[in-house]
């Protein structure tokens, strides 16, 4: 087959990257990948002080359950305040997470096919108290969402006794497991948005991530 220069060149420059090698295996045996560091302090730090500042300029909203047609504010389900994040009007923080990101769809797509056309990540807070009962995340009526992602931007002391956890549940030779994930900062959580159901338990101080979704057309 003829090869475009252009084409040869994508080839020549493609590498195996361990790390994104990791969370396809770990997708492809459990459905969920964690991966811890995925974000260094520097970049949770910039990154959390930005959530911060748009928080307390009360940019966030009280999260809804449903599409973006019937949203329904509904706290005895979550109780998280978000802000849904502009690729285009990214700030310098927002840029350098969203370069890891594309850096991942684009070897998701080119090694597994996936497929991967859109994205969408908003910031999430979850005030004292407050928490994200169990569910799927194709409960917002989007059959489009392929993998969700979440990366927590707590701070470095974020203790468990916080609460908060991830709890993400598998299927096991017909046996239902639940795994329990902290929300350490740096730590991304990676799992198929169709097929594990999750929820997060209730936070005894503020919560804070980025949660998005990686969608086919
Ligand atoms: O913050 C988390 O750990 C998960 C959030 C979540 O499940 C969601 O926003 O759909
Ligand atoms: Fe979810």
């Amino acid at each position: 087959m003829l090869q475009t220069d252009q084409e040869l060149f994508e080839q020549i420059k493609f590498k195996e990257n361990p790390l994104y090698e990791q969370i396809i295996q770990d997708i492809l045996e459990k459905k969920y990948s964690i991966v811890d560091n995925f974000f260094d302090t520097a970049e949770v730090d910039i990154l959390r002080e930005n959530l911060l500042e748009k928080y307390e300029e009360d940019n966030f909203k009280k999260a809804a359950i449903g599409n973006k047609t019937s949203e329904v504010i509904e706290r005895s389900i979550r109780g998280d305040f978000i802000l849904w994040i502009n690729e285009a009007e990214a700030g310098k923080a927002e840029k350098t997470y969203f370069n890891k990101i594309n850096s991942l769809i684009e070897y998701l797509n080119r090694t597994c096919f996936m497929g991967i056309l859109t994205k969408e990540f908003h910031y999430a807070l979850y005030p004292e108290g407050t928490f994200y009962k169990r569910h799927l995340d194709t409960f917002q009526n989007d059959g489009r969402r392929k993998l969700s992602m979440v990366c927590y931007l707590n701070n470095e002391d974020w203790k468990p006794e916080n609460g908060g956890e991830l709890a993400i549940y598998t299927h096991e030779n017909g046996k239902e497991e639940q795994i329990n994930i902290f929300p350490f900062p740096g730590r991304v959580v990676i799992f198929e948005s169709q097929e594990l159901e999750h929820e997060v338990k209730p936070v005894k101080v503020p919560r804070l991530s980025i949660t998005g979704w990686l969608k086919t057309r």
